[in-house]
């Protein structure tokens, strides 16, 4: 059996086109344009290259982007100020603050710093508790994105076995969340967790995001289960170059699942879809109109 390949570069265009349609409702029926943030703090090349294709896909689905970029060295009390100033911006509806931050800022503090309501990232202590409370919160994008793949896969996952490998608060906890809200029984494993193999042999559903690159085999799939494949780690190549690779080994896992997600075009797209649609959401909310239910948990 080989198994199907979710295209996330597809379903990802799909949903940047339900929020472009939003987007342009927004403004014939109302004279909204939904506004999203980015702030970035300090150099590092791969997240300005992250940061510039935000502005550019948000520019494409019609939103205002802008961006905040501060220096390395800027002071706790700089970055609140920004992000203050946001806050009381009605023209922002989304801000992210990219992450990591450097070292001397203290990044709970930064998160919770940012509306709620405008928790695009849905990092924020209130949208954590609302989510893991099935209270209606804002969703962290990586593992919203994951959720639509697998529903459009699946239809109703109810009933499925899930193993979520990876415990962060950016994707494990709430990947194990969403999935346990649509009926999953979730099972979260991690780097202590006691003959993996075997936890992930009894999975309809495995979600790899331990950031370990090629780390779960095809012999530990389950014949006929969905791998959705969460890491996306750049690898050394033998002519000196580099790859991208996923936290599977896909080549062994795509003779063994049913459906796999790829690494490039998975669920990378995907998450900036879903930063696109929790902005268009957010923007819905701050106004009191009716929210795009596809775009939603
Ligand atoms: N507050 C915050 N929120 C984030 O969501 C966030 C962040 N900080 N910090 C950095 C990471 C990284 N991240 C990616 C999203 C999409 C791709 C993506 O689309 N990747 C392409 C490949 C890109 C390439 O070729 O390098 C793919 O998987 O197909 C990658 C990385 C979001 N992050």
């Amino acid at each position: 059996m080989t198994a199907t390949v979710i295209d996330g570069k597809a379903f990802a265009a799909k949903v940047r086109g339900q929020v472009a349609e939003g987007v342009a409702r927004l403004k014939a029926d109302h004279d909204i344009t939904p506004g999203l943030a980015v702030v970035l703090v300090g150099e590092d090349p791969a997240s300005q290259v992250y940061v510039k294709s935000k502005g550019k896909m948000t520019r494409e689905v019609g939103m205002k982007s802008v961006e905040h970029r501060l220096d390395a060295s800027v002071s706790e009390a700089g970055l609140l100020e920004v992000i203050e100033t946001l806050n009381a911006d009605p023209t922002i509806h989304g801000i992210l603050v990219q992450l990591p931050l450097p070292d001397h800022l203290n990044s709970d503090l930064v998160i919770n710093a940012i509306d709620p309501a405008k928790d695009v990232d849905g990092f924020h202590i209130s949208n954590v508790g609302r989510l893991a409370t099935g209270q209606k919160a804002m969703v962290p994008c990586t593992p919203l994105g994951a959720l639509l793949m697998l529903r459009d896969h699946h239809g109703s996952l109810s009933g499925m076995n899930a193993v979520v490998i990876g415990r962060s608060n950016i994707v494990g906890k709430p990947m194990a969340q969403l999935l346990l809200g649509d009926s999953c029984t979730v099972t979260i494993a991690h780097s202590r967790t006691r003959d993996l193999p075997d936890v992930v042999r009894g999975a309809d559903i495995v979600v790899a995001a331990v950031g370990r690159p090629e780390m779960v085999q095809g012999d530990w799939i389950k014949p006929g289960a969905t791998v959705i494949d969460v890491g996306i780690n750049r690898i050394d190549k033998p002519d000196g170059g580099t790859r991208l690779v996923g936290d599977a080994d896909y080549g062994s896992c795509v003779k063994v699942a049913g459906a796999i997600t790829p690494v490039p075009g998975g669920v990378g797209p995907m998450t900036i879809a879903c930063l696109l649609a929790n902005t268009l959401t957010a923007c819905c909310r701050a106004n009191a109109l009716a929210e795009p239910d596809t775009l939603t948990v």
